[in-house]
């Protein structure tokens, strides 16, 4: 079918992800609103999962995410967090977007959170399955993406 589908199914960059949601958001709220959403991006893949990360997550497990990794060389992935912003329904969302670089590898640490056991950031040699909830936020990638919005929203 050519033409333009009545109903969306929201799929593409994580920008145009985020964009979507926040936006639905704001009309739903009726106000102005803040969405928050979570990639993990591997090289090897394009940036695939990206966005769809919590369903591969759910699906294979930390396992299934290094499996995914087989055959190819490098392991390295980043990890995406887009804060989206709209002053309210009709207002085009603007995003902060906080990135922190690392390698898929066998889980360490707790397995508790998302994939945060398979994810190690580069020049720390733990995932953040094993470190501090203070250790991780100086380096993740919501810390930093969430430092940027605080700062948007300090300036207006
Ligand atoms: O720092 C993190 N460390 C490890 N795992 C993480 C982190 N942050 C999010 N996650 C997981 C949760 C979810 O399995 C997936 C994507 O998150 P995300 O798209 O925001 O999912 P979500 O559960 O919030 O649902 P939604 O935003 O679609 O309502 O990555
Ligand atoms: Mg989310």
């Amino acid at each position: 079918m050519s033409s333009k589908p009545l109903i969306p199914e929201v799929q593409g960059s994580t920008q145009e992800v985020a964009i979507a949601k926040c936006r639905r958001a704001a009309e739903l709220l009726g106000g102005p609103c803040i969405t928050e959403d979570t990639a993990l991006c591997f090289k090897a893949l394009n940036g695939l999962p990206g966005p769809y990360i919590k369903y591969f997550m759910k699906e294979l497990g930390h396992q299934g995410l290094n499996d995914l990794l087989v055959g190819f060389s490098t392991k390295e992935a980043w990890a995406l967090c887009t804060f989206a912003y709209s002053a309210g329904p009709g207002s085009e969302p603007i995003l902060f977007e906080g990135r922190t670089d690392g390698n898929i590898v066998p889980a360490r640490g707790s397995p508790q959170f998302g994939w945060d056991a398979a994810f190690e950031p580069v020049g720390t040699g733990k995932t953040y399955g094993e470190m501090t909830v203070e250790e991780k936020e100086k380096i993740s990638h919501r810390a930093r993406a969430l430092a940027k919005l605080r700062t948007y929203l300090g300036s207006l």
